[in-house]
């Protein structure tokens, strides 16, 4: 299977726990876009759902194939966010933000009861880390806030590069208006404990480690479709 046809399959899997009539929130990558695409299927053939877009993106992409649309102002209680990911461990912890909408990705799947992760299997890893930390951040005051986090990350023993999101040659500029610095520090043990010292530094909006969040991911592989169920 290619990669596209795994993407297809973990979307597939998660489209099996959609019912009629849910608030949905609708998750930003490839991945989540081949969710969509499927979804707008099984809509015309008569399955209900209102989504709420992780992003201007994905807000675009389910307004080219129909799937109605509303807002967290309007629909502040979702029923399931089936979303992508960068990476996830055994736990569901996940490290998102890859394609920069961490910030409107986290807040959908806190207003969730569920969050479904559709993945393939070259996301699992033992100890998140791997793939590079994406750090929202205010544009104001950008290099004291990423002094701030390196320090804040040192102090956890962990330390590399963190480095400015660009696109050509002007940074890249989230949904919310803000930069993102990517963390580099390899391993990291204690996820937690990270989430918490970025939260206590001034000018990060949001950080891209999504822990308690995920209760099931369906990861596509070689020989089909994994289900793994977080234990929290
Ligand atoms: O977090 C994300 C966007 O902010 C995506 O879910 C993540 O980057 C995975 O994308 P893809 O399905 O294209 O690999």
């Amino acid at each position: 299977m290619d990669a596209r046809a795994l993407k297809i399959e973990a979307a597939r899997a998660a489209l099996a726990h959609v019912e009629d009539g849910m608030r949905l929130g609708i998750g930003t990558g490839s991945t989540a876009e081949e969710f969509v695409r499927l979804l707008a299927a099984r809509m015309r053939e008569g399955l209900s759902i209102i989504g709420v877009p992780t992003s201007e993106r994905t807000a675009a992409f389910c307004r080219e194939l129909g799937v109605p649309l509303t807002t967290l102002e309007e629909t502040p209680e979702l029923d399931l966010t089936v979303d992508g990911a960068d990476e996830f461990d055994p736990e569901l912890s996940l490290v998102k933000g890859g394609g920069g909408a961490l910030l409107r990705e986290k807040i959908v799947a806190a207003a969730s009861r569920r969050m479904i992760v559709i993945a393939d299997e070259s996301k699992a890893v033992q100890t998140l880390g791997r793939f590079p930390l994406p750090i929202e951040v205010n544009p104001f005051g950008l290099k004291a806030t990423e002094l701030a986090v390196r320090r804040a990350a040192e102090a956890l023993g962990l330390a590399g590069p963190v480095t400015l999101r660009m696109t050509k040659d002007a940074p890249f500029v989230t949904d919310g208006g803000h930069f993102i610095l990517d963390a580099s520090f390899g391993r990291i043990p204690d996820p937690r404990a990270l989430s918490s010292s970025l939260h206590s530094v001034p000018g990060v909006v949001e950080h891209g480690l999504f822990l308690g969040l995920a209760q099931m991911a369906v990861v596509a592989g070689a020989g089909g479709a994994r289900t793994i169920l977080a234990q929290h």
